[in-house]
């Protein structure tokens, strides 16, 4: 049995990986690395936001802590009991102590049944009597801003608001100590999700329930959770406190993020500019830091007379090319070519904005050498000689997680003690650019 000052809900090594099958045999090629290696704790009734980008892995890391889908690797505890192991009355318990809130509210109510009856099924499934039950639909409804005729109305007479509020009803009748809320603003336009998001805080003070708040939008999450956890591409990168790690995050990948939310100054915004736009399959992460073919931090692993600046346009060239996000201006057509079409090595250059002459000999060799392929036609070539001309660190070195400043962990080579490369905020990014 667990204490009260215990976490809520301990999350380790968890991990989920779907095959790829093919064929009639259906056998596995391969597999999605949806979630990869994931731990963190729940403490009882805070707010923890997970965000990331869309396929970050934030709805199967919740899926999985509810129960929904198994792990393939790692464990989820609740309450100091396995979530894999729970049978019988443990499990009936569980699921009445745990609740999900979906985005689209219209997913989680069947338009044919009135609002009380929907609100109330998690109670007839728990064996709860129809006096008790009326009772309480009227008191929860009441509680998310609702009449207690609302309960006789169908969905289809409600605002997207009101859904969502009938939705967050039927989450809480059963009283629970978790509520897993996947994007359950961001269907709604801006006004009635502050709304929302005030009745959620509301709520989980009231209620002592703890809320596990998926999001890609962390505006949001500073200002609704306690802490965050920072996802990408199955893993966590980052989490600590939601305030210190989002107004000062250290890994690259939290600043990247952070640098979407409209409201910060434009310095700021370009500090958090990735090299490469296109975001790797999860069944083909990168080596090392998943995050480096794109990450403006990215360490080199060999000594180059370069400026932190031309070092990170040299990688994004490198990373460009690999990712096939070169502009057309920058690609000739090889053999057959007309003049008219032809692309020159100096047009490579000046489209991938390394126009002038390199201090480093061998860096200039190699983007002389890649240029003179692209103009050609052969990204290939190109793209050899640059991997071999500008490896990194990150390529090659898994980062593990250490304490940041203020609390919490970050997963970043440039954070590490052993690692000589400076910090991002000194000097890893060029504040200038
Ligand atoms: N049942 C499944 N079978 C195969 N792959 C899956 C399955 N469910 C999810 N995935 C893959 O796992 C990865 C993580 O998906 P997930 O939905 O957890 O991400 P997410 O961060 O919640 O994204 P979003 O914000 O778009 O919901 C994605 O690449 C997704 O395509």
């Amino acid at each position: 049995m667990s204490r009260q000052s215990d976490p809520l809900c301990v999350v380790r090594d968890l991990e989920k990986h779907y095959p790829i099958t093919r064929g009639w045999l259906r056998r596995e090629v391969g597999r999605v690395r949806a979630v990869d290696g994931v731990s963190f704790a729940l403490e009882r009734g805070e707010a923890l936001g997970l965000v990331g980008e869309s396929g970050s892995g934030k709805t199967t890391v919740a899926h999985t802590l509810l129960g929904l889908e198994t792990p393939t690797g790692g464990t989820v505890e609740f309450d100091g009991d396995l979530v894999s192991e729970l049978s019988g009355d443990a499990e009936r318990s569980f699921r009445r102590r745990t609740q999900l809130v979906v985005q689209d509210p219209d997913d989680a109510l069947d338009p044919r049944m009135r609002v009380g009856e929907s609100v109330a099924e998690p109670l007839r499934v728990h064996g709860i009597n129809r006096v008790r039950r009326e009772a309480i639909v009227a008191d929860v409804l009441e509680r998310v801003g609702l009449g207690e005729d609302d309960a006789d109305r169908y969905p289809h007479e409600f605002s997207g608001g009101e859904k969502q509020r009938i939705s967050i009803a039927r989450a809480l009748v059963t009283n629970p100590d978790l509520i897993v809320a996947d994007e359950p603003t961001s269907a709604l336009d801006a006004r009635v999700r502050s709304d929302i998001l005030a009745l959620l805080d509301r709520i989980r003070r009231e209620f002592d329930v703890a809320i596990l708040f998926v999001s890609h939008d962390l505006g949001v999450v500073e200002r609704f959770c306690d802490r965050v956890a920072v996802m990408y591409l199955g893993e966590l990168v980052e989490r600590g406190r939601a305030r210190d790690v989002l107004s000062d995050p250290d890994h690259p990948y939290t600043r990247v993020l952070r640098s979407s939310i409209p409201s910060l100054d434009p310095t700021d915004r370009r500090l958090g500019r990735p090299l490469t736009d296109t975001v790797p399959e999860p069944s083909d992460p990168p080596s090392g830091c998943r995050f480096h073919p794109r990450c403006p931090a990215v360490i080199p692993a060999v000594d180059l007379d370069l400026s932190h600046e031309t070092w990170r346009d040299v990688a994004a060239f490198r990373f460009a090319v690999r990712a096939d996000e070169l502009p057309p201006e920058a690609v000739g057509d090889g053999p057959g070519t007309t003049d008219a079409d032809a692309v020159a090595p100096t047009d490579v250059r000046r489209a991938v904005g390394l126009e002038g002459e390199l201090a480093d000999p061998d860096a200039e060799r190699a983007v002389v050498e890649a240029a003179a392929s692209l103009a050609a036609g052969d990204a290939e070539a190109a793209a050899a000689t640059l991997d071999e001309a500008f490896p990194t660190r990150c390529e090659r070195e898994s980062p593990t997680a250490v304490e940041r400043e203020t609390g919490g962990t970050v997963a970043c080579l440039r954070h590490d003690p052993t690692t000589e490369a400076p910090p991002v905020a000194d000097g890893g990014t060029d504040r200038e650019r």
